[in-house]
């Protein structure tokens, strides 16, 4: 007998998010510490025991190192400690304006680009490219020039000036994780896209960001330095790092000292930057990779009269881009899901079940569209829908459930924090409530140290585990269909059963309708009220479950099930498979489909269209021999034939 049971957790291993992982590269501490002890003695120079910048001595001019002067005097006897520390406070602060005005502007210039795609992506990435072509040293001569005296206003356009490179990198980087399933689940969460780009994809971005965060902000000090020393900037006798440069090349020929003070801190400043930038990338490489589509394009959908079904499919069609070709995979599927019903979409690989699950939740990817027919749910016609109301579609009316289930969690965030920031989408509530609710979900799906899978990132889950943590995110907002797409197939056959349990109970409990995507009948079969046999893009068979096993009306729903793996069958043996291939998509000749692998096909089978007949009281059938084989199975027509 199936029983439902917690999981025993494993052992947790040991968290370590990016910066643990940075602070382990010695190289990177030792930058960080350069850094840190440069940044902090420069801000607090005004309350350090030296002399001021602008003392000037010149009884104590070109002197060496003393007591009094840690690092001796420049030409007119100041202080080059005192200068130096006070000289970089203008440095950072305008590298840090250049740097803030880059990525202010870059960031989500770059993640709409990449996020949005179209139009969109076309008019930021020519900017972009605009921007990359500026002489960017010379541009900010010419701005200094039109602000004289107006330092940070050049500096914050030098910022704009530079920020094309972090478009295109931002871009890039969304553009290799904005499909992925991870993405696709928030998308059917019901997050907006607002939301997407600022949590899931920032975030798993941060990394090249902060990257390219230390080269701008090395890039802007250099700049600032040459500025000044070019006798842009703050004036004499106000000291900056680039003055005190200029200041040191007039007495080189007399003592190299000033000069190499002031280059060895603004060398060691520029170098830890980038090291650290280095480090950066080593500690936050991304292991996850993801492939630039086409975005997706939605046609106007056909109108579907409401009915008293949850969801009725209406004809629809949807192609692929692919190639440089379109390819219809989907071609005029129609079926009802009724209110708490489970139906099981059926059929061999590459027959377009998960395309059309996917295009009921509107979450095709970008190459597939609906080219025809219609979707509704209730009352709302699902493929018109754009904005908030998708957004309540995808959150609150139907969840997905994917075969993937550890690449459908966000892999920066912990379970609970993923969990809870679900929750708030879809109820008003605090985000101590919400906690308590990401808990409660962890439980419903029968995890049983919730609290301790809670604080766990995805990657430290078991695929079971991990499977569940996906199923209590699909239910977080109470969907009247839960899509499970292939949910057991990425898994160990010992949890399997465990996930199935799971599906049957929650929908049992909540009542919600399942759609079931599968080309496993045993998972169907302890699923499912009905299914859908899917070949080639067609429906070729639906029917209640009980009478599709036992009296089957098409060759393909037979041969299926002549496939299915039986209780006494040889496990050292194969498991039996239908002769021949399905064919590819856009290359079938034949009126029937499967015309070419079936054992009773006759020539009329490939001349006229076949449409779908019915055959007994809830039972459909695309055959020309339907109801032959309705009342004789195939294995009988056959003998007969013969
Ligand atoms: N992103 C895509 N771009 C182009 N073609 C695609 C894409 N996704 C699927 N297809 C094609 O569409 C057809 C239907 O695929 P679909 O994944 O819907 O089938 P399926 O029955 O769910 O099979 P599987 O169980 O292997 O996912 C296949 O021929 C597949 O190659």
């Amino acid at each position: 007998m199936m029983t439902t049971r917690s999981l025993a957790l494993p052992r947790p291993k040991p968290v370590r998010g990016p910066f643990s992982r940075l602070m382990r590269r010695p190289l990177a501490v030792a930058a960080a510490s350069v850094l840190f002890v440069v940044i902090g003695a420069c801000l607090m120079a005004p309350f350090l025991p030296i002399p001021g910048p602008n003392e000037i001595n010149l009884v104590r001019s070109l002197a060496g190192p003393s007591p009094e002067h840690l690092l001796g005097t420049d030409q007119l006897g100041r202080d080059l400690l005192s200068r130096l520390l006070f000289g970089g406070i203008p440095s950072f602060g305008y590298a840090g304006i250049v740097l803030f005005v880059s990525l202010a502007l870059g960031i989500p210039l770059g993640i709409c680009a990449g996020y949005l795609g179209g139009w969109w992506d076309r008019a930021i990435a020519t900017i972009a490219d605009i921007g990359l072509a500026m002489p960017v040293l010379i541009m900010t001569i010419v701005i200094l020039s039109v602000f004289d005296g107006l330092f940070w206003v050049a500096m914050a356009l030098l910022g704009v000036l530079m920020c094309p490179p972090v478009i295109r990198n931002v871009r890039g980087a969304v553009i290799a994780v904005r499909h992925e399933n991870f993405v696709d689940a928030a998308r059917v969460a019901g997050l907006s896209p607002v939301r997407i780009m600022a949590t899931h994809i920032l975030a798993r971005i941060v990394g090249p960001l902060l990257v390219q965060a230390t080269l701008i902000a090395a890039l802007g000090i250099s700049f600032t330095v040459g500025l000044a020393f070019l006798g842009f900037g703050p004036q004499p006798p106000d000291p900056t790092w680039g003055g005190m440069i200029q200041d040191a090349v007039l007495v080189l020929s007399r003592s190299q000292w000033p000069m190499f003070v002031a280059g060895v801190v603004l060398a060691i400043s520029v170098l830890a930057l980038t090291v650290l930038g280095d480090t950066v990338r080593e500690a936050t490489v991304d292991p996850w990779t993801g492939v630039s589509r086409r975005r997706r394009k939605t046609e106007p959908s056909l109108p579907v009269e409401p009915g008293s079904a949850l969801v009725a499919v209406r004809d629809l069609k949807v192609e692929y881009s692919a190639g440089g070709r379109d390819v219809l995979v989907v071609d005029g599927v129609s079926f009802d899901i009724g209110p708490g019903e489970a139906v099981g979409l059926v059929g061999e690989s590459g027959c377009g079940k998960s395309t059309v699950a996917r295009a009921i939740a509107r979450i095709l990817p970008a190459a597939g569209r609906t080219v025809g027919g219609g979707v509704r749910f209730r009352d709302q016609a699902v493929l018109d829908l754009e904005g908030k109301p998708l957004q309540s579609y995808r959150g609150g009316s139907v969840a997905y459930v994917f075969q993937d289930p550890m690449g459908t969690l966000e892999p920066s965030m912990r379970v609970g924090d993923l969990l809870a920031h679900i929750v708030r989408l879809n109820h008003r509530v605090s985000r101590a409530e919400a906690k308590a609710r990401a808990l409660e979900l962890l439980r419903r799906v029968q995890i049983a140290d919730a609290e301790v899978v809670g604080r766990r990132y995805p990657h430290e889950l078991s695929g079971g585990l991990a499977q569940r943590v996906a199923i209590a995110r699909a239910i977080a907002g109470e969907p009247a269909l839960l899509i499970a797409d292939e949910p057991t197939t990425a898994l160990d056959a010992s949890i399997r059963l465990g996930i199935l349990d799971l599906l049957r109970s929650l929908q049992r409990e909540t009542g919600m309708a399942l759609l079931i995507v599968s080309h496993d009948w045993d998972v169907v079969d302890y699923l499912c009220d009905r299914a859908i046999v899917m070949y080639a893009g067609q429906i070729t068979e639906s029917g209640r479950l009980e009478d599709l096993l036992v009296n089957s009306a098409h060759p393909y729903t037979h041969a299926l099930l002549e496939c299915r793996p039986k209780a006494d069958s040889d496990r050292s043996k194969p498991l039996p498979s239908i002769a021949g291939q399905v064919a590819a998509p856009g290359s079938h000749r034949a009126a029937c489909r499967f015309s070419d692998r079936c054992p009773i096909a006759k020539p009329v089978c490939t001349q006229s269209h076949i449409p779908l007949v019915q055959v007994g009281v809830d039972q459909q059938s695309r055959c020309l021999f339907a109801e032959e084989l309705y009342v004789a199975p195939v294995s009988v027509v056959l003998t007969e034939r013969i």
